[in-house]
């Protein structure tokens, strides 16, 4: 286990009922690291992100075996609330899913659940959030306005801000710019590495031209195992697997 670690998983196995979606998987993510998981359509990506802020908990049949320990404590001990591991580690979703919902609301309707409650201190976190998801200068004078009158790439980046509000340590992205224009995508890309100061984020996607700019360790996943796990640019210039080079080289996936 390295000193940087943030998370570490540790022989997982992951069912959906007698499905195994994810087979002794053991790798660690660190922090304020962008790291990529990669591989073709339903190799499990997904289903690892999601397991590392118990989102799978909330399917019917999901079951998981091993661990994922976060700052020393495993997340699937009885003892965690997984509401308070989904605040210290957040998602952002494919789809840019904004509350229909005021700007403003969209940011602070996490954070007044979890107690904040004072209007001034609302107010410092929407602006801090939105300043932080390079959100502020667009939006500022309209937060009141409905999210859902946003452009998509705005929209994610509210989702990002909606996230960051929360405090987390962690921000994982499934696909984060999956629905997005090349504009949109590259505001995205920039966002991730400004947010790495500050942030571990854990991003899916399936653009390798991205998985190769933004992120500084690349999974490569196939048929639920952990194929490759490396920098990377080692990943990308000089892979250990054969199957590796054939995914990241187009000829297959
Ligand atoms: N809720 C579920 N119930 C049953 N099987 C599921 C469920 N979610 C995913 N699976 C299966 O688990 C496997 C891994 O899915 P997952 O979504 O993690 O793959 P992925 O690599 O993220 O794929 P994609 O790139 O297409 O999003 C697939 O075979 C999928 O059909």
């Amino acid at each position: 286990m390295k000193n940087n670690s943030i998370i570490d998983v540790v022989d997982v196995d992951f069912y959906y009922g007698t499905f195994q979606a994810l087979t002794d998987i053991t790798m660690n993510f660190e922090k304020n690291e962008v790291t990529a998981l990669i591989g073709p359509s339903g190799c499990g990506k997904s289903t690892l992100l999601r397991l590392l802020n118990r989102m799978n908990d909330l399917i019917d049949g999901a079951r998981l075996v091993g661990q994922v320990i976060f700052e020393d404590r495993n997340i699937y001990a009885a003892d965690v609330d997984p509401v308070e591991v989904r605040r210290r580690i957040g998602m952002v979703f494919q789809k840019p899913n904004p509350f229909p919902k005021s700007i403003f609301d969209n940011i602070t309707y996490g954070p007044k659940l979890h107690g904040v409650r004072k209007k001034r201190d609302l107010e410092d976190l929407v602006e801090a959030s939105l300043r932080q998801a390079v959100l502020w200068e667009e939006v500022k004078d309209i937060l009141n306005r409905s999210a859902m009158t946003l452009s998509g790439g705005q929209q994610q980046r509210l989702c990002i801000a909606r996230a960051l509000a929360m405090k987390p340590d962690v921000v994982l992205m499934d696909e984060p710019t999956s629905a997005l224009d090349p504009i949109s995508t590259a505001k995205i890309e920039e966002l991730i590495d400004e947010l790495k100061e500050n942030y571990t984020i854990i991003i899916v996607t399936h653009n390798m031209q991205q998985a190769a700019r933004v992120s500084g360790k690349t999974g490569f996943f196939y048929l639920g195992r952990l194929i490759e796990f490396n920098s990377t640019e080692k990943i990308f210039t000089n892979p250990e697997e054969k199957q590796t080079e054939d995914y990241i080289t187009g000829r297959f996936g």
